[in-house]
């Protein structure tokens, strides 16, 4: 609505020529959201793709920022030859620097993506997915405690996000937390991780908070953060252990990312605990979002659309026909085409990560049809591409069939976009991948669930890093 309101010729009137002159950028269209911030803050908007089209596919939002609203120029800001960098006062307040997420700088960031590639490959995701099973087993246990004869409505948002959270540190970091035990899968870590989001986004605005927000004074901290702590202190324990005693790494159960850091064969050498801790800080705030919206997402739109369940049910039901023995991922993979299109839609419908990335274009280039000089921090949010009417007719209806058309339907792929692209696309991607089918999966094949008091609106969203919806999806489950 915001953004509506300042793309229209008015706005442009208003708004032009009011930034400083950078480096070139004057002459190209300029929303400077510096005036909006407080509006921005406290109304995060929803990024609608309506507001940039028919305006001009590039809007400078700041002295030195351009927003672009192009499929070309995704490929050349995120492609796989870009060269751009991360533009770290954006990063920064994620407060995990020195890890594959946070590093600004390309060759660091190189270097740890080839020591933890071979530990997300395919190959190893599918080694290790029986922790998967376990923890997707366990959700649907939990879930299946909410039936009975007056079954109580479950929030299958909070169910999922402890699903995700219990993965990547079991999966991840070899310590299970298990917040799948927890009554209404209120974990209070849990909810403190949840609710952090917008206090990112504050900090962003704000960066010399930064030291001071992720050092409270324990007599100051809720107990939903004083439970954060206590992750984190299991987890720095166990990294001290193995740092004193690397051999210790072998008692561990399964390969984590520990040991692909600490046996590192990089000529950088083993990293500090200090970038090992901010590594598994990152896999955790990297792991648990995107999963659950995706998941929330699509469990929705086929619970609101009978006919899109009754076939994935029956697909499952084909291929899966003794529904009490645990079916791996490889087959859910190879024979289930309507759900992995069904996972396609929803990873389009709930994006990925939704705030534009911003990177730093490192020497002249020209991004579509724009010049734009070295320095000028460039970014295209992925709702962009996603709910573009040329790309994907129609794009506000969930329709997997659009993904199921031969030929066009591969050439769409390109164009989701939810894990990004290029040499700082998601890492984790095989494993979310496997999260995916096995929930939908296991969900779908097991439980009889129907949507309770949740409407298409709740999935309206502030855009922070990932989308929060306004409310939570409930479900019941019936025997
Ligand atoms: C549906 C699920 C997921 C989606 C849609 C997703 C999406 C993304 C996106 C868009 C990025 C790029 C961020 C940026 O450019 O700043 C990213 C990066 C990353 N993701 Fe994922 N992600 C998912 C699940 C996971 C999981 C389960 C893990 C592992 C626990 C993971 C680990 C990472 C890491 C480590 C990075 C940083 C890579 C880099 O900057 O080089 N992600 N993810």
């Amino acid at each position: 609505m915001l953004l509506n309101l300042f793309t229209t010729s008015h706005a442009s009137w208003f708004l032009n020529g009011r930034l400083p002159r950078w480096q070139g950028l004057a002459d190209y269209f300029s929303l400077d959201l510096k005036n909006v911030r407080i509006i921005w803050l406290l109304f995060p908007a929803r990024l609608d793709y309506s507001s940039f089209s028919g305006v001009c596919p590039v809007i400078r939002i700041r002295p030195n920022q351009l927003h672009f609203n192009d499929p070309q120029a995704f490929e050349i800001i995120y492609g796989s030859s870009t060269n751009f960098t991360k533009f770290s006062p954006f990063y920064n307040c994620f407060h995990d620097r020195q890890s594959s997420f946070g590093f600004a700088d390309q060759p660091l960031a190189q270097d740890r993506r080839d020591t933890l590639s071979p530990f997300f490959s395919r190959q190893n995701v599918v080694e290790l997915e029986t922790i998967v099973h376990r923890s997707v087993d366990r959700l649907t246990s939990a879930l299946n405690a909410h039936s009975g004869l007056e079954p109580r409505p479950a929030n299958i948002y909070l169910a999922l996000s402890s699903t995700a959270l219990e993965i990547v540190t079991s999966f991840c970091l070899g310590c299970p937390f298990n917040a799948l035990d927890y009554a209404e899968f209120k974990h209070p870590a849990l909810l403190a991780l949840l609710s952090s989001a917008g206090v990112y986004f504050f900090l962003q605005h704000f960066p010399f908070l930064i030291p001071l927000a992720f050092h409270i004074p324990q007599w100051l901290q809720t107990p939903e953060m004083q439970a954060v702590q206590i992750l984190f202190k299991d987890i720095e324990d166990r990294v001290d252990t193995f740092l004193a005693s690397p051999s210790s790494l072998k008692d561990a159960g399964h390969e984590t990312i520990f040991h692909h850091l600490i046996n590192s064969k990089s000529d950088r050498g083993i990293p500090t605990k200090r970038s090992i801790l901010d590594e598994a800080s990152a896999m955790i705030a990297t792991g648990i979002d995107a999963i659950s919206n995706t998941c929330s997402v699509g469990i929705f739109h086929v619970l609101n659309n009978p006919a899109i369940r009754i076939r994935l049910i029956k697909e499952l039901e084909e291929a899966w026909p003794e529904k009490s023995t645990r079916v791996g991922v490889e087959t859910l993979e190879n024979y289930l085409t309507w759900r992995t299109a069904v996972i396609k839609e929803s990873l389009r419908f709930s994006h990925g990560f939704v705030s534009p990335l911003p990177r730093v274009v490192q020497e002249d280039v020209v991004i579509g049809k724009a010049f734009v000089p070295a320095g000028t921090v460039v970014a295209m949010g992925h709702s962009f591409i996603h709910n573009s009417p040329e790309i994907f007719p129609d794009p506000l209806s969930f329709n997997p069939d659009r993904w199921l058309a031969g030929d066009k339907s591969k050439a769409l792929d390109k164009f989701l976009v939810a894990f990004s692209k290029g040499p700082r696309m998601c890492l984790g991607m095989n494993l979310a991948w496997c999260e995916l089918y096995l929930i939908f999966g296991n969900l779908f094949r097991k439980l009889d669930m129907q949507l309770y008091n949740t409407t298409e609106s709740d999935f309206d969203f502030k855009a922070y890093l990932t989308p929060v919806y306004a409310d939570y999806l409930h479900i019941l489950v019936r025997n």
